[in-house]
Parts: C-alpha cells; structure tokens; sequence
C-alpha cells in the first residue's frame, strides 16, 4: 500500500503555507532577521508541538510565523513544500495563505504573494507542479479587516483563485463573514471555509447556505446530521479532510476513530490533506499511509481517494479528467 499511495498521483486541496514552517527553517529565519522566539534549539520547538486543541495550535503557529519577514522567506518556505510535493508525487496543489498574519505585522501584502507566486510558478516551471492560492481571512478577527484585506488582495486578483476562512472556529460562524463572502464572489474568487473541524454541523450549513462555498474544509461534525451528510452526497460537496490534523487537535480522538473512510463508503466527496504538516507530523503521504493503517482501506479505496482529490479540486474538467483516468491504470 505504502508504494501505491507513493505512485499515485495526488492533489492537495487544503494546505496553509504558514504551517508548511519546519523548525530547522523556523530558527535558520529567526537568526536571520533577529527575532526572538521562545524556544533555545530545534528540539524544543519540536517539544512544544502538544497540542490540546485548534486554539492551543493556533497560538504557537501565529508565534512562528512571526520569522517570516522578506519576500525570500516566502519564498523559501513555498519552494520547499514544492519539493515535499515532488518527493510525494503530489503534481497539483492548491494552498492557503493568511494576509492578515502578516499584514497585521506590518509586513506588505506584496511581499507575501510576491514571494509564495514565485515559488510556485518555479514549480510550475521546473517540478511540473500546477497551483492555486486561496487566501483565508482569519475568523478571529472582524468582518471589517476581512473587507480591508478584500480590497488589499485585489491588485493581485490574477494570483489568487478564491478566499477561505480559517482560525479560531468556535465562536466565530460563518454567518460572521456572510457580506465578505458575497462580495468576494461578486469579485470572482471561488468559496472554500473551514467548518465543522471543531464547531458543530451547524457552522458547515452556515458555510453552505450563507457563504455558498464550492468546499467544506474539514467538515468531520457533519456526521452528527443525517440531513447534512445526505445533502453532501447528494450535491457531492467536497470535504477536504486532514486526518492527522484531527488527531493531534484532539478534533479526533484517535485514527481509528476518525470517520473518513465511513464518509467515503456513504458517498461523501472526501480528500485527504496535510493542513499544516511541519506540526502535525506529516504530508500528504503520511496521512494516507495513516489512515491505511488504521481504517483497513483497500486499494480502489486508496485509488478513490486520490481520484477525489482532483475531482474536488479547481483544476479544469479536461485536466481533471486526466489525471482520474490515469489513476484508473494502477
Ligand atoms: N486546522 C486549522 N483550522 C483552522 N485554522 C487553521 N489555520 C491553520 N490551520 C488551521
Ligand atoms: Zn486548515
């Protein structure tokens, strides 16, 4: 199974940059631009990585990010998940950036993109990796800073194919962001939003019928709603689910717990993802080979999985349509 998860071909469909960040980069960027962290050497950063919950994540991740200061380093830390990528033989990514981590910090929304795109297209160019970047607006903060981060993206609306929403989930619905979501598509960008990794189902109908998203990111809580789960299947709407990430968040309380493979089995379109693989012990093909191991997938399971990733991703029909047959020929 290991060596069929390694041959396939795969997209990842929910992936924040930002938790791509190793610790070996983390302190080599924290050097470089002198800033303070809180930990003395790579294994104590690595020791922090304990997490009890998204929020309990969440304040070491935004702690991290702090290192990334100059466009090189956006660069730096996109063209090295592009070779994890390569390594994994994930040929189509579509990645999360969150503006406002940085922004908030002083640092230009340019500097950002213009580091992660050049990556990207580098990829494009020498790993034959395609892309898309989504941008999220963090939950936490107001509707008005996601309207003011609305408009700081539009001058690069070329570079961006849709907006996400991320970050602290309880307490923060969906219905909180319904005008910047609107707005957003009057623009054209395409609808992704976390929902139901921690809050109940009712965020992912918020996500649904408020914010009219293409994709649930997460979505595991929509379990606890026969009516939703049919709905999922029925209008075949994408969950990009990232098994790892809902063990180490406690989301999950163990891989043998987790509901992926009974989502497939009913019928929902589920992917699997990495989330912020530098914390949560691994990219994409870890997380296959976990769920393998814990929920006994076969091999047209496996093969669906991957098949789904591209179904369920922004990539045009013909291309999709590709890399589906090809799975089909393993
Ligand atoms: N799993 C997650 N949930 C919400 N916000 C996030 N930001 C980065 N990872 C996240
Ligand atoms: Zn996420």
């Amino acid at each position: 199974m290991k060596e069929l998860i390694q041959k396939l071909p795969k997209a990842e469909l929910h992936l924040h940059i930002e938790g791509t960040l190793e610790p070996e980069l983390m302190f080599t960027l924290a050097q470089k631009n002198n800033i303070a962290l809180p930990y003395q050497n790579i294994e104590e950063i690595k020791s922090a990585y304990n997490f009890t919950s998204l929020q309990s994540f969440l304040d070491i991740y935004y702690a991290g990010a702090n290192v990334l200061i100059n466009e090189s380093d956006f660069f730096d830390l996109t063209w090295a998940y592009l070779l994890t990528c390569k390594a994994q033989n994930v040929v189509h990514v579509e990645i999360f950036f969150d503006p406002q981590t940085h922004t908030k910090r002083g640092i230009a929304f340019k500097t950002v993109v213009d580091g992660i795109t050049k990556a990207l297209t580098k990829a494009e160019e020498e790993l034959g990796i395609s892309s898309f970047l989504i941008m999220s607006f963090l939950r936490h903060l107001s509707e008005a800073d996601a309207f003011e981060t609305l408009e700081q993206s539009l001058p690069f609306k070329d570079k961006i194919i849709g907006v996400g929403l991320d970050s602290s989930e309880v307490g923060h619905p969906p219905s909180k962001f319904e005008r910047v979501f609107e707005a957003s598509a009057k623009k054209g960008y395409k609808i992704v939003a976390h929902a139901g990794e921690e809050a109940d189902s009712s965020y992912i109908w918020e996500a649904i019928n408020l914010l009219h998203v293409n994709r649930i990111d997460h979505g595991i809580r929509c379990e606890e709603d026969v009516k939703l789960v049919d709905f999922l299947i029925e209008k075949q709407i994408p969950l990009t689910i990232c098994p790892l990430s809902n063990v180490k968040l406690k989301a999950v309380k163990r891989m043998q717990e987790h509901n992926i493979v009974k989502l497939l089995r009913q019928g929902v379109l589920v992917t699997i993802n990495s989330d912020d693989p530098a914390y949560f012990g691994g990219y994409i093909n870890e997380n296959y080979e976990a769920v393998v191991k814990s929920l006994h997938v076969n091999k047209e399971e496996i093969k669906t999985l991957a098949k789904n990733s591209f179904k369920a991703s922004f990539l045009s029909e013909v291309k999709k349509q590709f890399f589906i047959e090809t799975i089909s020929t393993y």
